[in-house]
């Protein structure tokens, strides 16, 4: 027993030896090296959970988002976010507007953000009342830069007055023009619900539609802030005090119809999901000194909703433009905006107003007059008679055909707004012809 008690004292003393013998690492006793031996796996298995727990909660917070169905959208339903277009986009919106091709033409604009249920300062959009407040593609507006800029909403500013608000011209502090669309009855609109949908409106850029560059929500203000388009609008030149000769020659005529055809058709083809104006007519085809045509008031219909309208007529379009299927079905999408393209079309040929009282019974409604004088081989004498040179038949006939595709009763059967852009280029085609046949 002696022996045994001694051994193991014996086994004792070296094992405690052993342990408080110095290593050979940075000549630490063994239980040091041991303990932060232990240290180091607690650490690293601590790290381990959490980055785990961290990856674990993100995944659920970024699949709350996406599948939300709060009463603030995440994201436009009708507008989605685009990148500025590259200039291949813009190519595309230039000259490949045909429908295949823009199917084809891959959709960089399209990208579809997560934006967070509103918690107040989002995206730094608040007022502090200074300073400029950039927000990507465009700035955020405080109420007081618009009522210096506009000279306090003048009324010697006023540009005019449409179903949303009146329009003012102003002029920023950097000295660039702009017009502020001070919209009315937007009470109900929530703010964030209105600044979501105002950034996808204003993340839509094309030469043939009109810039948003900015707005203001400050309490109960709601305004628009758009680039400023010079030279009046459609309505103005076709139907105001021009003379006895319109400076809209027929070149000129087909110049804007092309223009405004672009610029549907990228509303319609170009973006993902698609836009559908719901409101095209002539007041709201603006015109800049080279006759281009810039479409405004798109994505509005959206923004604001039908009954955010004082004017009755607004909430099936405008009276003479709105489809058949649409008035009486409230049915709406892109179908609906080409037939009104259709009546702005014979408008623009004509020189008549879709609805004119002060004609005789048979010619109060473009359409219907349009319509009789094609069936009655008269398409001649539908050309307003203020276009001082009459356009070649060839090219006439073309544009009637046009304008009687674009308002088949059968929605299926209208031209999409690509393909019309197609067919009133037409005339260059043998031009092209000619050039590859001559090398
Ligand atoms: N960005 C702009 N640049 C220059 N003028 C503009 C601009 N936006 C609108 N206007 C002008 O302001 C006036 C009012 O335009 P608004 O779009 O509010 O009404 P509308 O088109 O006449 O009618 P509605 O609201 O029924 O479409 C029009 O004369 C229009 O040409």
């Amino acid at each position: 027993m002696a022996v045994l008690g001694e051994t193991t004292e014996a086994s004792n003393n070296s094992l405690s030896h052993k342990i408080t013998a110095k290593t050979p690492l940075f000549n630490l006793k063994l239980y040091a090296v041991i303990a932060i031996l232990v240290l180091c796996l607690l650490a690293a298995a601590l790290l381990i959970f959490l980055c785990l727990r961290i990856t674990r909660v993100s995944r659920k917070r970024k699949m709350r988002v996406k599948h939300s169905s709060g009463s603030i959208p995440l994201v436009s339903k009708e507008i989605a976010e685009i990148k500025e277009p590259s200039p291949r986009a813009a190519d595309n919106g230039e000259r490949k507007m045909g429908n295949e091709k823009l199917k084809e033409a891959p959709l960089e604009v399209t990208e579809i953000v997560d934006i967070e249920r509103g918690k107040g300062n989002r995206s730094g959009l608040e007022s502090d009342g200074s300073g400029p407040h950039n927000i990507g593609w465009g700035r955020w507006y405080s109420l007081k830069e618009l009522e210096i800029a506009t000279r306090g909403f003048s009324p010697q500013n006023v540009i005019g007055e449409g179903g949303y608000g009146i329009v003012y011209s102003g002029e920023l502090q950097d000295g660039s023009v702009v017009a502020v669309k001070n919209l009315l009855n937007n009470k109900g609109q929530a703010e964030n619900e209105f600044k979501v949908e105002v950034e996808a409106i204003g993340k839509v850029k094309h030469k043939n539609l009109v810039g948003l560059i900015g707005y203001c929500a400050e309490g109960a203000q709601r305004m628009l802030v758009y680039e400023y388009i010079d030279n009046g609008n459609l309505e103005q030149w076709l139907h105001g005090d021009v003379g006895p000769v319109s400076p809209l020659t027929w070149d000129i005529r087909m110049k804007i119809a092309i223009g405004t055809a672009k610029g549907l058709a990228y509303l319609h083809e170009g973006l993902e999901p698609k836009v559908v104006h719901r409101d095209i007519k002539s007041s709201n085809i603006l015109l800049d000194r080279k006759w281009n045509a810039k479409v405004s008031d798109f994505g509005l219909a959206k923004l604001l909703g039908s009954e955010a309208s004082y004017v009755t007529t607004r909430v099936m379009g405008t009276f003479g433009y709105v489809a058949p299927e649409y008035a009486s079905t409230g049915m709406l999408n892109e179908g609906s905006d080409v037939y009104s393209f259709g009546v702005l079309l014979m408008e623009i040929i004509t020189g008549r107003n879709p609805i004119d009282y002060s004609k005789p019974a048979g010619e109060m409604n473009l359409v219907d007059w349009f319509k009789g004088m094609i069936q009655s081989r008269r398409g001649e004498d539908v050309v307003d008679p203020l276009i001082a040179v009459q356009p070649p038949p060839r090219a006439m006939k073309r544009v009637l055909l046009v304008c009687l595709r674009c308002i088949d009763l059968d929605v299926h059967k209208r031209p999409k707004m690509g393909q019309i852009v197609h067919m009133l280029e037409a005339d260059d085609f043998p031009f092209r012809s000619e050039t590859r046949s001559a090398r």
